[in-house]
């Protein structure tokens, strides 16, 4: 489907707060998802449109805005300075993922929004890529590599690290993590993406249904820039033919509960796959409310292992802000 939407423009706050946004009157955007974590896609080739956090907080209101769980400019890397870093460490990644939560935060990666913002680049005619080409791009999370598959994309996410490493090799907990439904505190393992998590594991899907993520979980020790927090069950039996499958759900921050969450996946799998201990698979299926995504250990060429996110990408509608 590509239709063409008009919604209002969001206004600068009273308070004057946003006073050097440009206006976004006329703003061509474009509506999509990866597994149902859905995103307002802006190209913006000049680097010309400063949106506001409170205007990204409008644009991805459910019932006032467009809606989205997060907002992602493209924008070429030369612009900013964190993209003229990556530059100088790789000229191929020409184009910056400027990604933000919907509530306006920023956050360092997305690994669903990795997909669709290539997905949204080609389909907006600034590259091309065949299957089996790969692109290089610049995020906050430092430059990531995608491949694009028969069915979607495939993302190296980089290096994953434990945020508390002792506790994790000690005691393989770091945190106790209420929400509402569950009748105790669980125990938590922090990992990072370049975003952070938190992942619980639960023993049953009937206990994950119950969870309720309306409200954002409870995390003690919290790392110290928040935590997306994900509760995940294992499958029974774990592992087949070679994959190990979980089922999760998720509660992002600068976001809450949402279909699908494409590094805490990776944070899920790493994990269920540090808990379940020697033999378990580096290949992983990640059942989530919006879909499935695929993760994948593999030995990188930075000397450390890295993580493959692989999963479908989706442009819904294009439109005008009015
Ligand atoms: N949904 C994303 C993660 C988006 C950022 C997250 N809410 C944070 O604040 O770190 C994904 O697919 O990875």
């Amino acid at each position: 489907m590509d239709e063409t939407l008009a919604v209002p423009a969001p206004q600068p706050p009273a308070d004057g707060s946003a006073t050097s946004a440009s206006t976004l009157s006329g703003l061509a955007f474009s509506k999509g998802h990866g597994t149902g974590n859905d995103f307002v896609l802006i190209a913006d080739p000049e680097d010309s449109h400063l949106i506001s956090p409170e205007q990204v907080a409008q644009l991805c209101d459910r019932h006032l805005g467009i809606g989205g769980d997060g907002l992602i400019r493209a924008v070429p890397s030369r612009f900013l300075p964190e993209g003229r870093d990556l530059l100088a460490a790789d000229p191929a990644a020409e184009w910056f993922m400027d990604y933000r939560n919907g509530d306006g935060s920023l956050s360092e990666m997305c690994g669903n929004g990795v997909r669709v913002f290539v997905h949204f680049l080609i389909a907006q005619g600034l590259v091309q890529l065949g299957a089996g080409e790969s692109l290089t791009i610049g995020t906050r999370g430092g430059i990531k590599k995608i491949v694009r598959t028969d069915g979607g994309y495939a993302v190296d996410m980089g290096p994953w690290e434990f945020i508390f490493p002792e506790e994790a090799t000690s005691k393989a907990m770091d945190a106790l993590v209420s929400a509402e439904g569950l009748e105790v505190a669980r125990p938590g393992l922090s990992v990072s993406m370049g975003n952070p998590h938190t992942v619980v594991a639960l023993a049953e899907l009937s206990e994950l249904a119950a969870t309720q993520l309306f409200k954002a979980p409870v995390v003690d020790p919290k790392p110290v820039n928040g935590t997306n927090v994900e509760f995940v069950v294992p499958a029974e039996p774990l592992v087949h033919d070679g994959v190990g499958t979980i089922t999760m759900r998720v509660h992002e921050r600068g976001v809450g509960e949402t279909q699908s969450c494409g590094t805490g996946a990776c944070a899920a799998a790493v994990a269920i796959r540090h808990w379940a201990g020697a033999g378990a698979p580096d290949a992983w299926q990640v059942n989530v409310p919006g879909g499935v995504v695929g993760v994948t250990f593999f030995p990188g060429d930075s000397g450390r292992e890295h993580v493959e996110l692989s999963g479908p990408a989706v442009i819904v509608a294009s439109g005008t802000l009015s």
